[in-house]
């Protein structure tokens, strides 16, 4: 059984006459410790799929079997645990939290957190250990995107959820971000799942999932992903 298993998962919203469906009958499934990419141009669904995986919202109907378990049958407190426990985020714009510091803000996602890793030694991993006393306005972008990482590696998640990470940041720096979140699958087994458009982020997944105008058209296994530093776009 693999880690997740999606089965005709549909969203629908009601826009007063109009229907919107954002998910179409998705069904995919994402390896533990694997890094999957989910392709697909701007409303295609991404977010949508992507924010109940994490728990931050709930099919309209459908499977979400995380492990086992059908998050999609969670009530919100089962969600709330859902989300502090097993899942990390991280946001094309970082969502730091502006008056805590680097370390603050890493430090307010582990306090719930029960299996967090060491605050200031993950901000060290991630080479921020010079600016854990910084604010993020004094961080450049790259930075506060590695903040954002290490405020979600450090809560340890089963499943590491990222929506656009390099969406707002330069061509090289977004390469150093990609290489955390492939080190993050490779060297520490956690299920990363990237959301882009970006079509050559892609070499880089060992699965790609593509979807387009609500539903999933391809599923591809990478046997031999590249290494962010081969990638060029
Ligand atoms: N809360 C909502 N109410 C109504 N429609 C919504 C809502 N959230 C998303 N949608 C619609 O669902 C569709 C899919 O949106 P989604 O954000 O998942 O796409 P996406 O692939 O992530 O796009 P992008 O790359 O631009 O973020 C879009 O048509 C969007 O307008």
């Amino acid at each position: 059984m693999a880690y997740i298993e999606i089965r005709n998962e549909f969203k629908r919203y009601q826009m007063g006459e109009t229907e919107i469906i954002a998910n179409n009958d998705l069904s995919f499934d994402v390896e533990r410790g694997q890094l999957t990419v989910i392709l697909g141009p701007s409303g295609a669904g991404k977010s949508t799929v992507l924010n109940i995986l994490g728990g931050m919202d709930s099919p309209t109907s459908g499977q979400v079997l995380v492990d086992g378990t059908d998050i999609a049958q969670f009530s919100e407190k089962q969600l709330t645990a859902y989300r502090r426990t097993d899942v990390g985020f991280v946001f094309q714009f970082y969502n730091l939290i502006p008056n805590l510091t680097t370390l603050e803000n890493v430090e307010m996602a582990t306090a719930l957190t029960p299996d967090a890793l060491d605050p200031a030694e993950t901000l060290k991993a991630v080479g921020l250990e010079k600016r854990i006393d910084n604010f993020p306005a004094q961080l450049s972008g790259g930075e506060q995107q590695r903040v954002a990482i290490a405020r979600a590696l450090a809560k340890n998640p089963k499943l590491l959820l990222c929506d656009e990470p390099t969406g707002a940041l330069d061509y090289q720096t977004g390469k150093s971000i990609l290489r955390l979140l492939q080190e993050a699958s490779q060297n520490h087994n956690t299920t990363v799942i990237v959301i882009t458009h970006n079509a050559e982020i892609a070499k880089m997944a060992d699965r790609v999932i593509h979807i387009n105008d609500a539903k999933v058209r391809t599923v591809e296994d990478n046997d031999n992903p590249l290494p962010v530093e081969k990638i060029e776009w």
